[in-house]
């Protein structure tokens, strides 16, 4: 069973048909990347109460507030998180640098087909028909060897801060992880793999720099088709051009307004289950603007790949039986990579019932494609 991210990944590759668009030049949305229009899930006028709430971590009541959230909405907004601003303009700019390359020479660091780290197109692409009108670079292990493609004499700045914001967000991610266990009365006792005293060797990341190039026809182009992420929690920074939104039942997809200095924080499949299904590991997906190119930047944080998640058993009682089997991170990218949106519903046990609501039943929805 593989240990490492990398080789979890390397295990389950997904087969990209590479087709990449040069987005600088291009003038229309081409058939390949032509989704059919995006009104599946219109969003109507929201209350201020259906909007991703925003918590402040040095509150009092950050936690419950945390964990509200994390029940009702599977996504929150993080202010007062220790992350410098100097380290979060490093970032956008060197992220901007990095899409602003030609064409010809971000592909010198293209992606191998059976890799992970390195340039190229979103790897949810292969189970849709259509392409996604963005582009990634993602990091695992160290960025030495891709940068150096990119910039033969000049990669040092890029690995610098993308190696000081991973080891950052570590910690915030080790932290985050506790307060969201903390508020449902999970200790340090009960995870044994994990430490809420932050040790944070034991845990897997990946980085995902994800950039949504300006579209002549945003309503016809997709950024990023809608998935839930295969993590325990997602930390994601995103500059000033909105586009991420996530599905609310009843609300349809809501907008996560860019707000300066704040991380979106959202569960990922491994808390839900973690959490026997109180936690929502909510879907979400990113459109792109008509003017605007767009940046994001994803902590995609996991347990080691290794270790056995289900629900945790002070979860569990005659009422709330476990929802899931148990699964490895790695084992579980297996299934993601083959079943994508029903990944989930693959390694449940029972169906929704004892008032556990539905929201992580994504095999019943229409995802826009
Ligand atoms: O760009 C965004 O806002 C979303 C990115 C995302 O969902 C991902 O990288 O998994
Ligand atoms: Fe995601």
């Amino acid at each position: 069973m593989p240990s490492r991210l990398s080789d979890a990944f390397r295990a389950h590759p997904v087969h990209l048909h590479h087709n990449h668009l040069d987005f600088e030049t291009v003038q229309e949305v081409p058939d390949s990347h032509a989704w059919p229009a995006l009104v599946d899930y219109p969003s109507e006028n929201l209350h201020d109460a259906e909007s991703v709430p925003i918590i402040d971590l040095m509150d009092p009541n950050a936690a419950k507030l945390v964990g509200n959230a994390c029940e009702t909405w599977g996504v929150f907004q993080v202010t007062n998180h220790g992350i410098p601003m100097r380290l979060l303009e490093d970032l956008e700019s060197e992220g901007r640098r990095l899409f602003f390359l030609p064409a010809k020479q971000k592909l010198k660091a293209a992606r191998s087909p059976d890799g992970i780290s390195g340039y190229g197109i979103a790897r949810i692409s292969s189970f849709f028909p259509k392409l996604m009108w963005s582009e990634g670079f993602t990091i695992v292990g160290s960025p030495v060897e891709h940068a150096r493609q990119l910039w033969p004499q000049d990669y040092i700045k890029f690995c610098d801060v993308m190696e000081e914001y991973e080891k950052a967000m570590k910690k915030l991610a080790n932290r985050l992880m506790w307060i969201m266990l903390g508020s449902l009365g999970i200790t340090g006792e009960d995870l044994k793999w994990a430490s809420p005293k932050g040790d944070i060797k034991s845990a897997c990341a990946a980085l995902q720099l994800n950039s949504y190039p300006a579209c002549p026809d945003p309503n016809r182009a997709m950024g990023l088709a809608a998935h839930t992420d295969s993590t325990l929690l997602t930390v994601l920074y995103q500059n000033s051009t909105s586009g991420l939104q996530v599905l609310r039942e009843g609300a349809g997809w809501v907008t996560v307004p860019p707000t300066p200095g704040a991380l979106v924080v959202n569960v990922g499949d491994l808390l839900h289950i973690l959490s026997n299904g109180r936690y929502v590991s909510v879907l979400h997906r990113a459109v792109v603007h008509r003017t605007r190119h767009r940046l994001s930047i994803a902590y995609l944080y996991g347990p080691p790949t290794n270790i056995q998640i289900s629900p945790l058993s002070k979860l569990i009682d005659p009422k709330h039986p476990p929802l899931y089997r148990s699964v490895t991170w790695s084992e579980y990218l297996g299934t993601k990579a083959k079943h994508f949106n029903k990944a989930l519903s693959s390694v449940r046990l029972c169906g929704p019932k004892n008032g556990f609501i539905h929201l992580n039943d994504h095999s019943r929805m229409k995802l826009g494609c």
